[in-house]
């Protein structure tokens, strides 16, 4: 990468190579990187230089020279303000391709190895409606309740039309309850102040069951008309089958409090995938795109290869759910999750899906995997699904000590898994697989799931 002496307002003409982590199209002047939204590799634009750093500068796109067989025009009306859908404009086979190659670059620029097993990036029939959650801000502005995404970069709403990744049934939640909100005049957060009640509702829905679930994140721990709220979304959302009121009394972007109480129904929303029944509490974690997540399990299964020996660990576990997809293959399993309502959903998952050898722990998986490994247990394979941060130097050390026959690492992040793997490399494992999986069609994010196997010597 050469060092930019590119000038601000500059006007450049630059071919499109790659994408970016964000989805921008990334482009070379004179072997400097230049990131400019919206072009598509395989373009020739025009763009004028807007911010110069050392090693990149970016560019807004003035005029399309060549454009790509592969462009699309986005269908979102706020495909641009939302920046959510960042690859909207690019069609879907290609949007895979550039997946798998947004993984391919991740390795390259942090390991040290020549080739990688990737194969091509799983993706979906249709890929759109996939979402069966949403969680948004609301606030109170001239008289009415808005409702929507930030902005990208800010803290402006974007008002809240129907977001075609997500389920139907979602939207038509949060678009009733919007609705209810105003009617009643129940008080709504004030981020500036501080002061007032609801700051975000939080819809999810079980594709399987037809199940429905509003979450109403309020400041204060009482909502006044809350038995007029309940009566009013219970009238217009017969799928409802669960309202919650979580309290977060904290000034943070963070969108759950610790506290929550049922208002009606239900505490926990039912789903099912393939032949297993998982019920999930408001702030548990479950994947986001369940008709990937079956795919996604299945590479996990397929990478795991368990013969029905084995001491499974499932860290990151959430609501225990790849622990009890895998529970045949396992002698034992054992999951950990930071948070105390997956730990009780997990328990209640392997019970109801007849799993009974599963012992799951509330604990950070750093700290509880090197304290049994001290401990003398030995695991056979690791699952780990940390969040976008990665698995961190303790838990790498764990794993570089306790030599697993199989590590199976899914992950949402290429950089950090790219990272973590080069690590896990050092310490004597070899990547036999990487499966990109597309769990969020649309948008740049990637999930893939990594096998690496124990062969002391660090190579392919
Ligand atoms: C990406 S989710 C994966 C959950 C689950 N494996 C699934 O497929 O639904 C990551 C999970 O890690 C948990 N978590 C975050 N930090 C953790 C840590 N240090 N140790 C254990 N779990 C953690 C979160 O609560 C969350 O449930």
């Amino acid at each position: 990468m050469s060092a930019v002496h590119l000038k601000k307002g500059e006007v450049i003409d630059l071919p499109i190579r790659r994408i970016g982590i964000n989805g921008e199209g990334i482009g070379f002047y004179k072997k400097q990187v230049v990131f400019v939204d919206g072009a598509v590799p395989g373009e020739y634009v025009s763009a004028r230089v807007t911010e110069v750093k050392k090693r990149f500068a970016k560019g807004k796109m003035l005029r399309l020279k060549k454009r790509s067989s592969h462009r699309v025009r986005p269908t979102c009306p706020v495909y641009r303000e939302c920046g959510g859908c960042r690859l909207q404009h690019i069609d879907y086979p290609m949007q895979l391709r550039l997946k798998r190659e947004l993984v391919e670059e991740a390795f390259s620029r942090y390991t040290s190895l020549d080739s990688l097993p990737i194969e091509e990036t799983v993706g979906m029939d249709r890929p759109r409606g996939y979402r069966n959650k949403a969680q948004l801000p609301v606030r109170w502005k001239s008289g009415k309740v808005r409702m929507g995404m930030y902005s990208a970069g800010s803290h402006r709403l974007i008002d809240y039309h129907d977001c075609e990744v997500q389920h139907p049934e979602t939207n038509a939640v949060l678009k009733a309850a919007r609705q209810v909100l105003e009617e009643l005049s129940i008080p709504i957060y004030d981020e500036r102040s501080h002061r007032g009640g609801v700051r975000h509702l939080v819809a999810r829905y079980a594709f399987d069951t037809g199940e429905a679930q509003l979450v109403v994140v309020s400041r204060d721990s009482r909502l006044p008309r809350e038995k007029a709220l309940v009566e009013a979304l219970i009238r217009r959302l017969p799928q409802l089958k669960g309202i919650i009121l979580n309290v977060n009394p904290h000034r943070t972007s963070v969108v759950f409090g610790e506290n929550s109480r049922v208002l009606w129904g239900k505490e926990k929303v039912t789903e099912r995938l393939g032949d297993r029944i998982y019920h999930l509490s408001a702030p548990a974690f479950f994947q986001l795109n369940p008709v990937q997540t079956e795919k996604l399990y299945d590479e996990v299964k397929k990478a795991a290869n368990l013969t029905g020996s084995e001491l499974l660990v499932d860290a990151y576990c959430g609501a225990g759910t790849i622990g009890v997809w895998l529970a045949e293959g396992a002698s034992k399993i054992v999951g950990m999750d930071t948070v105390p309502e997956a730990i009780r959903d997990a328990e209640y998952n392997a019970r109801q899906n007849g799993v009974k050898h599963a012992e799951y722990y509330l604990g950070a998986a750093e700290d509880l995997l090197s304290a049994w490994v001290d401990r003398g247990t030995e695991p056979d394979v690791v699952v780990a699904d940390p969040p976008r941060t990665g698995l961190g130097r303790p838990l790498i050390e764990t794993l570089t000590r306790v030599k697993v026959s199989r590590f199976v690492y899914v992950s949402c992040n290429p950089s950090t898994l790219a990272k973590d793997c080069d690590q896990l490399i050092r310490g004597g494992y070899s990547i036999k697989r990487v499966v990109p999986v597309d769990m969020f069609p649309q948008t740049s994010h990637v999930e893939s799931c990594t096998l690496l196997e124990w062969t002391g010597s660090g190579s392919n």
